[in-house]
């Protein structure tokens, strides 16, 4: 299938905008999703001086050359929330505009220790998250997970404390991620922490292949046993790597306006997602922290739809890698993935 639209008198090609594609999100950091306006909404809410003096210079702080330099801006406006209603209101804002861009289901990470070293207990981020996941398939039609997050350049032994913790407070989460800066800090330091998380029965993911090298991939794979990658786009420098991955369908959840605004990749025009989606890996769209990535999920879709002239049917498959890519049951994703039919019947039409 070609374009579809019309051209404009100019000449330039106007594109349908396509009706919600259904989707699952399955690599968002919440508190990615601080937007400015809610930065300041907190800091006057909690008295605290942000070192902006308004959205405009704040706004200017969003130009980053790579992963550090966005963690340093991520990390330093998590400051304004001290609240279980700071962490229920970030969580709300977020479904609310998740919703309207087509998220039918979302697996969430959290940054615990990021919350920890500021003095906000474990219970204030966990409790005020999930509480408002709690009611998310009610009050937004999106069934929810939580994961708990560890910042690989903290230590291993601390990461264990956390999770020991989490779990003597039957935390609701459903697996553990790996996150913060990659390069230097190997999947091989966290062994121990996967297998107590795998033992108690949560599932396992890792960013791997962000910035890092090919095999921080095959690490998190043949060393933490993780049941997807979160990026993974590195895989395009090892050609037996994307072999296995398309062989053992493992899930990659891609992030293409991120690896944009981070540098990890040239250009969007050079983006590998696809490269791997045309060999049959299961790959899924998804926005990392969108408040500093210039877009949510449909953003991502948009840019790519209109980068790569992605077909609907193509546009499908990544909604549907991201369905079964996903945790969650079985019954919901067959009532996704019928959602999903249904929306690639109605494309013909409009
Ligand atoms: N893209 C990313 N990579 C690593 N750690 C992160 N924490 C939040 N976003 C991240
Ligand atoms: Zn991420």
């Amino acid at each position: 299938m070609g374009r579809c639209g019309t051209p404009a008198a100019d000449g330039s090609f106007e594109r349908t905008p396509l009706s919600k594609l259904p989707c699952a999100e399955l690599h968002l950091h919440i508190e990615g999703t601080l937007e400015p306006e809610l930065i300041f909404e907190l800091a006057a809410r909690n008295g605290i001086d942000l070192p902006y003096a308004d959205l405009d210079e704040l706004r200017a702080r969003y130009e980053f050359t790579d992963l550090q330099s966005f963690l340093d801006l991520y990390y330093a406006n998590m400051n304004v929330l001290r609240t279980e209603a700071d962490f229920a209101d970030m969580t709300r804002a977020y479904l609310v505009r998740a919703a309207a861009a087509g998220v039918r289901h979302v697996e969430m990470m959290v940054d615990p220790q990021a919350h920890l070293v500021r003095g906000v207990p474990l219970e204030t981020c966990i409790n005020g998250v999930a509480s408002v996941l709690a009611e998310s398939r009610e009050e937004f039609g999106i069934s929810s997970g939580l994961i708990a997050a560890f910042l690989r350049d903290r230590s291993p032994e601390e990461a264990g404390q956390v999770l020991a913790d989490l779990l003597a407070m039957d935390a609701p989460i459903i697996g553990i991620g790996l996150d913060s800066a990659e390069v230097g800090n190997p999947p091989e330091n966290f062994v121990p922490l996967y297998e107590r998380a795998r033992a108690a029965g949560l599932k396992l993911v890792a960013h791997a292949g962000e910035e890092g090298p090919s095999h921080y991939i095959e690490q998190a794979l043949d060393l933490l046993l993780v049941d997807r990658i979160d990026h993974g786009i590195r895989c395009m420098d090892d050609p037996a790597l994307v072999e296995r991955l398309e062989r053992d369908q493992i899930p990659l959840t891609i992030c293409p306006l991120s690896n944009v605004r981070l540098q990890a990749v040239d250009s969007l025009e050079s983006h590998p997602l696809p490269l791997l989606l045309e060999q049959g890996l299961n790959v899924s769209v998804n926005s990392d922290d969108p408040a500093y990535f210039g877009g949510y999920v449909d953003d991502n879709f948009a840019v790519l739809r209109e980068t790569f002239d992605l077909n609907p049917a193509q546009l499908a498959q990544l909604a549907g890698n991201s369905i079964t890519g996903s945790f969650a049951s079985a019954e919901r994703k067959d009532e996704l993935l019928a959602e999903l039919e249904a929306w690639l019947l109605v494309q013909g039409t409009e």
